[in-house]
């Protein structure tokens, strides 16, 4: 699209991302996408100051600007000492940074977007008589299950038992939903628990709930959520990085690739927060060891441990870009926490996944690439505390790396089958509603015709 055909918006956006880097990113994800479908407005995106020494080197438009408020929650690096008063302090302290932030802009603003995880931003926008829209930045079938929170613990009775008592006989939740809701008792502190279940009388009452999903992968959850709801529902998925695929970034993980054979290497992360025990990395190391494939692990905090462990057949590093790697014509397969984002960045690229779920929704959306969507298959048993021996994670990794695998072949076709559907949804045009929601969305908010495009590369 031209730069003449754009409409020109005046006012405001106010975006505010939950602080984790899992929230962060799909928040600029989207704002980026937004700014691209109009002129002259302005998107503020808000961060601690933390965050802002995070976020600030990135690539991003002009009409994308930072403001900060103080760092009144725990340090990213506190967050897994004490997850409750973490989520408390967001509960509570940033509500009030983020207000008194409010207090002191001088342009309008038109409306804000913000984190269903914050809990506090419909309250705040509607004493102010401003539209929000809340992002979430999972799936839609963990939102769908996350709604039934509210139908499963009548008067916040936490208890895990009160499901195995009582879950049969509770209408509307289905087995599935079931299976990820006991996950969710048996992992979460239920302090944690209940100020999640505070967001679901928050979101009845916003504007717009604004979903990081594709239309086709999700239809059913998506239409229901379309009948059900209060507010508009816009799937804006994959909010992940594509329109920087090809900014160069002399990342030294993008350099070995290009060094390593196509469909070769085994790409390793378990995201921005979670990880395994030592034991198992150990045992994963010791079946990489063995196997004697290649290997880029990406490992926050242990790179340099995980280095005297695995090898020489790969490559440890703390961070690296990760959906310009995915997309590398050397990665096979990808062993993941199935955290959305890089389910979402999996999809795109095509590569069939590994899963080994830690966490919240990792659980379900492991469950569903094994089951529903069928491009890769979970590793190990059912709870995030067990152990995958060295022998199990051989025969797996030996599965999907092995190109004349008939299971390993099966996951790798799907993969690219919603590589394929993934990037329609992004496509001039496409059949997801990806492009079409994006302008609604923007034509919602202010009040304004937009025309129709596909985004373009920076
Ligand atoms: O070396 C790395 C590792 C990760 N990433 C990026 O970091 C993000 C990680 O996000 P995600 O895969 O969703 O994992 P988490 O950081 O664990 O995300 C949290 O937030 C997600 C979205 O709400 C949830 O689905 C997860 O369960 C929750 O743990 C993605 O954008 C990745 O591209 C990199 O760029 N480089």
């Amino acid at each position: 699209m031209s730069m003449e055909a754009l409409p020109c918006l005046e006012g405001q956006v106010v975006a505010v991302p939950f602080p984790t880097r899992g929230h962060v990113n799909p928040m600029m994800h989207l704002c980026k996408f937004l700014v691209q479908k109009t002129t002259n407005v302005i998107i503020t995106f808000v961060v601690t100051e933390e965050w802002l020494g995070y976020i600030e080197s990135y690539p991003k438009p002009n009409n994308i600007r930072y403001a900060t408020i103080p760092n009144v929650i725990p340090l990213e690096n506190q967050i897994l000492d004490d997850i409750f008063r973490f989520s408390e302090a967001i509960v509570t302290n940033m509500r009030g940074a983020f207000e008194q932030f409010l207090d002191q802009l001088e342009l309008p603003v038109t409306a804000i977007i913000a984190d269903v995880e914050l809990v506090w931003p419909t309250a705040v926008a509607k004493q102010r008589n401003m539209p929000v829209a809340l992002l979430w930045t999972m799936s839609a079938a963990f939102f769908c299950t996350y709604l039934q929170l509210d139908v499963v613990l009548p008067g916040r009775r936490s208890a895990a038992d009160l499901l195995d008592e009582e879950a049969e006989h509770i209408k509307g939740i289905t087995s599935s939903q079931l299976i990820d809701i006991q996950k969710l008792l048996h992992e979460l502190d239920p302090r944690v628990l209940n100020i999640g279940l505070d967001c679901i009388p928050e979101i009845a009452k916003a504007d717009y709930l604004l979903i990081n999903t594709i239309q086709e992968l999700e239809a059913e959850q998506i239409n229901y959520l379309k009948a059900k709801s209060p507010f508009r529902v816009y799937p804006i998925g994959p909010a992940i990085p594509f329109l920087e695929l090809e900014t160069p970034n002399g990342d030294s993980s993008t350099k070995w690739l290009d060094c390593q054979p196509n469909l070769s290497v085994l790409y390793i992360s378990l995201g921005s927060f979670c990880s395994m025990s030592h034991a198992q990395m150990e045992e994963l190391a010791s079946a990489l060891k063995t196997s004697g494939i290649s290997f880029l692990w990406a490992c926050r905090s242990d790179a340099e441990w995980l280095k005297e462990k695995c090898g020489d057949k790969g490559l440890v590093v703390p961070w690296c870009d990760q959906l310009k790697v995915l997309c590398h014509a050397s990665i096979v397969g990808f062993w993941s926490h199935c955290g959305w984002n890089s389910i979402l960045e999996a999809f795109f690229a095509g590569v069939p996944v590994l899963g080994f779920p830690l966490f919240l929704d990792q659980f379900s959306n492991c469950r569903h690439i094994d089951e529903v969507w069928k491009n890769g298959r979970k590793v190990g048993g059912e709870k995030s505390a067990d152990f995958v021996t060295k022998e199990e994670i051989f025969k797996v990794i030996k599965m999907v790396m092995d190109l004349e695998n008939r299971e390993g072949k099966k996951m790798r076709d799907r993969a690219k089958e919603i590589k394929a559907l993934s990037r329609r949804a992004i496509a001039k045009g496409g059949s997801s509603s990806f492009n079409l929601n994006l302008h609604a969305f923007i034509q919602d908010i202010f009040g304004q015709q937009v025309e129709l495009g596909p985004l373009q590369k920076p």
